[in-house]
């Protein structure tokens, strides 16, 4: 099978784990008669620099027209503080609203030879398996206005979402539940926002079409608590945009690194692009020793979601279980006892357990 996937490397690490993810699909394809066929185009700090825009025409062209995305991170100190419109941020948010990339799974599952790495106890994280539905396109990332009032002595974002933003990602959550283990948490702060009040009467609504799964409602305070207490009761939890990208890096606590954290980003039907949960890591951006398996797995999500090649993501997965089995880990991944190394040779390491 041929593919077209445009590669967004973006800013600090992206750029250095974006290349891991490549290597370990070009050995998939060399080992499954696959031809990838990649192209890169300039996302967030680099494409300001380049182009004047975090968000350039022709990588919102080239996406559109690409069987799959890869993105790395976008963000650093160098454009911090530029205006709202000139933000490397800016061009993640334009590029998942440009693709209408409003579901956001991030699958939250410890390797178990990297229990020691998590600093919660081992008992507790221990058979974790869950995963976080954010709902990507709304909320209070997109609703306007947005914006410095009254002569710059007051402010206001506003939080905003159509039944319809709401019923999609609910009804996602509910789909995805059904492939996992009939188990859905909604998460919202419905004792306060009128927006959760919605969000939980879809959800009790919903509940009717999907009558093998088990719902429950827990307000985001709590579920935050409940996440690192007793993760293991959660199968899928679904939630707003920003609750979401608060949990999910929370949760990433429970793998034992930010760096082991992969996401895809799915349209309704269109192309999907897949992306890291962290960030462009500006503190060791530039020094070779960032995790790439966040990167690698997400990578192994696209040829599941958007190619269909089970077997092939598998491959990938089983290649970073049995290198971890093994107690390489980069620096991120605290352990004493293992064999620490760098973005290349985790990346080469990957690659030898698949070819
Ligand atoms: N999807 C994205 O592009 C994305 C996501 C989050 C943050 N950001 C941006 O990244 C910049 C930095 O944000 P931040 O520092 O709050 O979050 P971050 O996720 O970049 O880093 C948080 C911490 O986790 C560590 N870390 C993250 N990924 C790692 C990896 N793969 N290997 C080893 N360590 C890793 C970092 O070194 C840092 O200590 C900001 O500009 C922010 O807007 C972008
Ligand atoms: C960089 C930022 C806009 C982004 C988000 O909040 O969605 C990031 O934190 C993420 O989790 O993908
Ligand atoms: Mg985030």
């Amino acid at each position: 099978m041929t593919g077209k996937i445009v590669l967004l490397p973006g800013d600090g690490i992206g750029a250095e784990v974006i290349y891991a993810a490549k290597d370990v699909l070009e050995a998939i394809s060399k080992k499954y008669h696959h031809s990838f066929e990649f192209s890169s185009y300039d996302i967030g700090g680099v494409a300001i620099d380049n182009h004047g825009t975090p968000l350039p025409d022709e990588t919102v062209t080239a996406c559109m027209q690409a069987d799959a995305v890869l993105l790395g991170a976008v963000g650093g100190p160098k454009w911090d503080n530029n205006p709202s419109d000139l933000r490397p941020e800016r061009g993640l948010l334009g590029i998942r609203k440009a693709l209408d990339l409003y579901a956001n799974l991030r699958p939250v599952k410890g390797f178990a030879n990297l229990l020691h790495a998590s600093p919660l106890k081992e008992d507790i994280i221990k058979d974790s398996d869950l995963l976080i539905v954010r709902e990507l396109t709304g909320g209070l990332y997109f609703g306007q206005p947005s914006k410095r009032i009254d002569n710059g002595n007051a402010v206001v974002d506003t939080l905003a979402y159509t039944k319809k933003e709401m019923e999609r990602i609910i009804d996602k959550a509910f789909q995805s539940a059904e492939l996992r283990n009939n188990h859905l948490t909604s998460v919202d702060k419905a004792n306060v926002l009128e927006s959760s009040k919605l969000w939980r009467e879809i959800v009790e609504e919903k509940k009717k079409d999907y009558p093998n799964v088990t719902v429950d409602h827990v307000l985001v305070d709590a579920a935050a608590m409940k996440l690192i207490t007793n993760p293991t009761q959660f199968d899928v939890m679904v939630t707003e945009n920003m609750f979401g990208d608060i949990l999910s890096d929370e949760a990433s606590v429970l793998t034992g690194s930010l760096g082991m954290l992969p996401s895809a980003s799915l349209a309704e039907d269109g192309v999907g692009l897949y992306e890291p949960a962290h960030g462009s890591a500006p503190d060791i951006a530039g020094k070779g020793i960032a995790n790439p398996i966040a990167m690698i797995l997400s990578a192994a999500m696209m040829l599941r979601y958007s190619f269909n090649m089970n077997t092939e993501a598998e491959a990938i997965e089983k290649a970073v279980e049995s290198v971890l089995n093994q107690h390489y880990h980069t620096a991120d991944l605290k352990n004493d006892n293992g064999k620490l190394v760098n973005t290349k040779e985790m990346t080469q390491l990957i690659v030898n357990a698949i070819s």
